[in-house]
C-alpha cells in the first residue's frame, strides 16, 4: 500500500506515494560516496531503487529521477513548476554572472529571444565554410607533427579547435591568445567549481587557496571578455554574429541596450558553455574509435564515398548518416552534461511519487542512458542504435544530451554541425591511433572528461 509521505500529501495529491527513501547507518554515507565516485555512486542507487530516490548531500535532500518519461516532466510537461535555484547555478553565477544558462523567469525569456536568431539553421549553414577552415587549419598544424611522429594530447587540441569555433563563428573574435588565455582560465575556474561542485563547502566567498585560484581566473576571463566588448563597440560594424546582436539589442520597454555587465554574463556563458561541450564530445569519440576499428572502417568508408576527398558543404551533412550516428552513440555513453538539476516550485505528482515544493530533483544523463529498460547491454559501444530506423522506434526524450523543452541548449545545432565537420574531414585524412594502454575512465569535472590527456599518434590515411 502507499505509503503517506513527509510532510504530508496535499488536498490535491491524497494518494500520492511517498519517494523510496536511501537506508543507511551512516547519515554521510551518501555525502562522501558522491564525492568519491558520483557515476558509481548514482549506478548503485538505480540499481537498488529504481527510477526515483531520495538521498541527503550534506544538509539538502536530492531527489534523483531516473527514467526519461520524469525528465520530460521536469523540463517539458509542467516545465513552468520547476526552476534554476538550485546550488549547481548559483555555482555557476561565480563565473557566468546572470547569463542564458543561470538566469531564469522574464530575463530569461528576453534575452533567449535576442540570441536565438544567432542559431537558426540559415545562420548556421553559413558558418560551415568557417568551420572547414578552422579544422583544415589544425589539420596544417599536425602535418608537420605527422612528418616528426610527435604525439598529440587529443583531449587538448579538441580544446584548441572548439573554443576558435565558438570565438570566431559566434563573435567574430580572432581566436589566437585572447581564446587561448581565456581557455587557460577557464580550465583553473573548471578545477575548482568541479571541486565544489562534489563537496560545496567552505563556502566560495571563504578565501582557501583554491577559491582565491578562482577570483583570479575569472578577474582574466573578465578582461578578456571585457576587452573584446570594448573594441566591438568602438568599431561600431554588424558582423551579423551572435554578439553584433547583442551589442544592437535594444529593450522594446525601456528602450535601453544590454549593459556592458549583462554583455560580460553572455560572452562568458557562450565562451564556457559553447567550446567545453563540444571538445569533450570530440574527445571521446576519437577515443572510442581509436578502440573500434570495425566502427572506424564504417566511418572512413562513408566519408570517402560521400565527400570523395572534397571538404564537407551543408548538403553533404545530412548524407554523413553515420558519421552523425557515431557522434549520438558517443553522446549516449558519455554525456558531457552528464548532471542537472532543478528546484520544485510547487507541490508535484510524478508517476504517482509526491514532489513536495521545494525539492531538488536531479538527474543524470550517463544513468539515463544505460537504463536497463530502454538500453540493451548499455555499456556496449554500437552506433547501430542510432541508425534512423532505430530512432524513429524510440521516443523522442529517451535521448535528451542536450536537454529538452524550453530550455534546450540554444547551441545544439551548431555543436551537432561543427563535430559533424570536424570529425568527417580529419576522418578523411588521418586515423588517431591510441598510443597508451592505461585504461581511460569518464572523469566528473563539471562536464564527463576522459581520465587521461588521451595521448594519440597520427597516421595519415
Ligand atoms: C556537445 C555539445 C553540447 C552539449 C552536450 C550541450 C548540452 C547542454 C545542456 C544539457 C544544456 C542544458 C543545461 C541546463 O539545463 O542547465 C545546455 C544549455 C545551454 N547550452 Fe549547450 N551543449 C553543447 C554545446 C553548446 C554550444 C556549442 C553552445 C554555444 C555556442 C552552447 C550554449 C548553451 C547555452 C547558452 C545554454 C543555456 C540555454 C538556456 O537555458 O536557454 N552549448 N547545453
Amino acid at each position: 500500500m502507499a505509503e503517506t509521505i513527509h510532510p504530508s500529501p496535499t488536498a490535491t495529491t491524497p494518494t500520492a506515494k511517498r519517494v523510496p527513501q536511501y537506508r543507511s547507518r551512516n547519515p554521510l554515507s551518501a555525502t562522501l560516496a558522491f564525492q568519491k565516485q558520483p557515476l558509481q555512486f548514482l549506478g548503485s542507487l538505480a540499481k537498488e531503487y529504481g527510477d526515483i530516490v531520495q538521498f541527503p548531500l550534506l544538509n539538502m535532500q536530492i531527489v534523483m529521477l531516473n527514467h526519461p518519461d520524469y525528465i520530460k516532466r521536469v523540463l517539458i510537461d509542467n516545465i513552468s513548476n520547476y526552476d534554476k535555484d538550485v546550488f549547481i547555478y548559483k555555482m555557476l553565477h561565480t563565473v557566468m554572472g546572470e547569463g542564458l544558462i543561470t538566469s531564469s523567469g522574464e530575463k530569461w525569456r528576453k534575452r533567449r529571444r535576442l540570441m536565438q536568431p544567432a542559431f537558426h539553421r540559415q545562420r548556421i549553414e553559413k558558418l560551415v565554410d568557417l568551420i572547414n577552415d578552422i579544422t583544415r587549419g589544425t589539420i596544417e598544424t599536425w602535418e608537420e607533427k605527422t612528418v616528426r611522429n610527435e604525439t598529440i594530447y587529443v583531449k587538448e587540441e579538441m580544446l584548441k579547435i572548439t573554443l576558435k569555433m565558438v570565438s570566431m563563428a559566434l563573435m567574430n573574435i580572432d581566436a589566437s591568445d585572447a581564446a587561448q588565455d581565456f581557455g587557460r582560465a577557464f580550465q583553473t575556474s573548471n578545477e575548482v567549481l568541479a571541486a565544489f561542485a562534489r563537496m560545496p563547502f567552505p563556502p566560495l566567498s571563504f578565501p582557501t587557496p583554491s577559491h582565491r585560484r578562482l577570483r583570479q581566473a575569472i578577474q582574466q576571463m573578465d578582461v578578456i571578455s571585457y576587452t573584446v566588448m570594448r573594441e566591438r563597440r568602438e568599431r561600431q560594424e554588424d558582423t551579423g554574429d551572435l554578439l553584433s546582436m547583442m551589442l544592437a539589442s535594444v529593450d522594446e520597454e525601456t528602450g535601453e541596450g544590454l549593459s556592458d555587465q549583462e554583455l560580460r554574463d553572455e560572452i562568458q556563458t557562450i565562451f564556457i558553455a559553447g567550446h567545453e561541450t563540444s571538445a569533450n564530445a570530440l574527445s571521446w569519440v576519437w577515443y572510442l574509435l581509436s578502440q573500434h576499428p570495425d566502427v572506424e572502417a564504417k566511418l572512413h568508408e562513408e566519408v570517402d564515398r560521400v565527400l570523395g576527398g572534397r571538404v564537407p558543404t551543408m548538403e553533404d551533412l545530412s548524407k554523413l548518416v553515420y558519421t552523425r550516428m557515431v557522434i549520438d552513440e558517443t553522446m549516449r555513453l558519455y554525456p558531457t552534461v552528464w548532471q542537472l538539476m532543478r528546484r520544485t516550485i510547487n507541490d508535484d505528482v510524478i508517476d504517482g511519487y509526491y514532489i513536495p515544493a521545494g525539492s531538488i530533483v536531479f538527474w543524470s544523463n550517463y544513468e539515463l542512458h544505460r537504463h536497463p529498460a530502454i538500453w540493451e547491454d548499455a555499456e556496449r559501444f554500437d552506433p547501430e542504435r542510432f541508425a534512423p530506423e532505430q530512432v524513429a522506434k524510440r521516443p523522442r526524450h529517451y535521448f535528451m544530451p542536450f536537454s529538452g523543452g524550453q530550455r534546450i541548449c540554444i547551441g545544439n545545432n551548431f555543436a551537432l554541425m561543427e563535430m559533424q565537420v570536424m570529425l568527417s574531414l580529419v576522418a578523411q585524412n588521418y586515423r588517431l591511433v591510441s598510443l597508451s594502454d592505461q585504461p581511460v575512465e569518464p572523469k566528473t569535472a563539471l562536464a564527463l572528461v576522459p581520465s587521461t590527456d588521451l595521448p594519440m599518434k597520427l597516421v595519415k590515411r
